[in-house]
């Protein structure tokens, strides 16, 4: 399915934000991993936590849901004998479970996503596996891959950070279980480090005792240890609140979004300080960001490592403002579900953006004037440049059609009720 983004000057009206994908996966996996019965509140629905829920399923966890919850009885350190997992194109759930899936006699990952998950290298992982004793077949790190486990030891384990920080809580999920003790040391660099912070949050609330350094690179695990089943509350999303909050930013607006905790963990919760650099006015307070946008934004420099599923959205925003901005150690963008910098600049410069790419940087030219519009986007498969186009289609002086825009669903299926809630002028059609 398309999109039509048509140009929409003012927004109002008040959501709450979806639930957040980080903590639904993580929690979810916490679940599966226990032995007893545990319930997570308000878990998100899409399509990678879907897949994370099939996966766990297929593991052998027993799941029941109902409208508010989730209630998942687990499987303990002893997941099911099964021959195949489909983790659709879900990048975090694809690298926890090649780790978990070392406690089974031999898996296959299947390929379903050729040309976004498939593309994805996890070399990194596979060599720490690899190290710890269990047997990986893989097509140049890439998927499919099989893992054929069952001898996965501790002891002193080495894995890089410079690609993914995903590889890293992989690990951190698994080591608890083994039979050894555990000391893992992060090598060359560790990306999106504020997401090994929600990894270590739910850890702890799993009754996991985890001893980490004080810079992230250094952990001691005790094995030997059980995930205990407990209650869990998943808290709103921001990555994708992110996009509806620079929506509204971006036009004349009045938009309130809900459920967004001032003290979360997520790195991505600095758009709302973006925003204020950016000099747009809005609040947040109680767990709700109001904005009224003017229209108007300020340029600035920033470091999008700190809050990288947000930095699409917020170069949506710099498009519109009034200079030059500049978003630096950037370039794991790159090895997401598309090039987010060469593939994302390239449909934004269709659009009419002026934007400049390095390898870890994207710079915008920004212009308060509407962009000329009236083009056709690729959307890469990736939910993020969807949304984010979405954005910049509302202050386009032409619809933008945005092509496979299905693919939204992968973290916020809601995303285009939501704009159209808040007065946004999007329509789905037949491809
Ligand atoms: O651990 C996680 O749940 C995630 C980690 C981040 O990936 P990287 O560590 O690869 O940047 C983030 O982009 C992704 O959406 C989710
Ligand atoms: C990169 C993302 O997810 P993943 O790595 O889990 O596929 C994302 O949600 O933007």
């Amino acid at each position: 399915m398309d999109v039509i983004v048509r140009p929409t000057p003012l927004l109002r009206g008040e959501i709450g934000a979806l639930s957040s994908k980080n903590y639904t996966t993580r929690y979810l996996l916490v679940a599966a991993l226990a032995e007893g019965t545990s319930t997570i509140y308000y878990p998100a629905h899409s399509e990678d936590s879907d897949a994370m829920r099939r996966c766990i399923t297929d593991l052998g966890a027993e799941l029941a849901e109902d409208e508010e919850k989730i209630i998942i009885k687990g499987f303990g350190r002893q997941p099911r004998d099964i021959k195949e997992l489909n983790v659709g194109n879900a990048g975090a759930v694809l690298r926890f479970l090649l780790a978990i899936t070392a406690l089974c006699p031999e898996v296959t990952f299947v390929n379903t996503y050729p040309d976004s998950l498939g593309r994805r290298p996890h070399n990194d992982l596979i060599e720490a596996l690899q190290s710890m004793g269990v047997e990986i077949e893989h097509r140049d790190g890439r998927l499919p891959i099989t893992v054929r486990g069952g001898a996965a030891q501790g002891g002193k384990i080495r894995v890089s950070g410079a690609v993914s920080s995903q590889f890293l809580s992989a690990l951190l999920f698994l080591t608890p279980l083994l039979e050894e003790d555990s000391e893992i040391e992060v090598v060359n660099d560790l990306k999106s480090k504020v997401v090994i912070g929600q990894t270590l949050e739910v850890l702890e609330q799993a009754g996991i005792v985890i001893h980490a350094s004080e810079d992230l690179m250094h952990y001691k695990v005790p094995g030997r240890q059980s995930y205990q089943a407990r209650e869990y509350t998943v808290q709103g999303d921001y990555p994708g609140s992110a996009a509806i909050l620079v929506a509204a930013a971006v036009t004349q607006s009045d938009v309130k979004v809900h459920r967004l905790m001032e003290r979360s963990k997520q790195g991505e919760r600095a758009i709302v300080d973006v925003l204020r650099m950016m000099k747009v006015p809005l609040t947040h307070e109680n767990g709700i960001v109001h904005v009224r946008g003017n229209g108007r934004l300020q340029p600035l420099e920033f470091d999008g490592d700190a809050a990288t599923d947000a930095v699409l959205a917020m170069v949506a925003a710099a498009v519109f403002a009034d200079g030059t901005s500049r978003f630096y150690n950037v370039e794991n963008l790159r090895y997401k579900e598309c090039d987010r910098i060469t593939d994302y600049l390239n449909e934004l410069r269709k659009a009419g953006a002026d934007v400049e790419e390095r390898q870890a940087e994207i710079i915008v030219h920004g212009h308060p004037d509407e962009l000329p519009g009236g083009v056709t986007i690729n959307a890469h498969y990736d939910h993020r440049v969807i949304m984010a186009l979405t954005v910049v289609g509302l202050r386009c002086k032409q619809p933008l059609l945005i092509k496979d825009a299905h693919h939204v669903a992968k973290s916020y299926p809601g995303f285009f009720d939501d704009i159209t809630a808040l007065g946004g002028h999007v329509e789905w059609v037949e491809a």
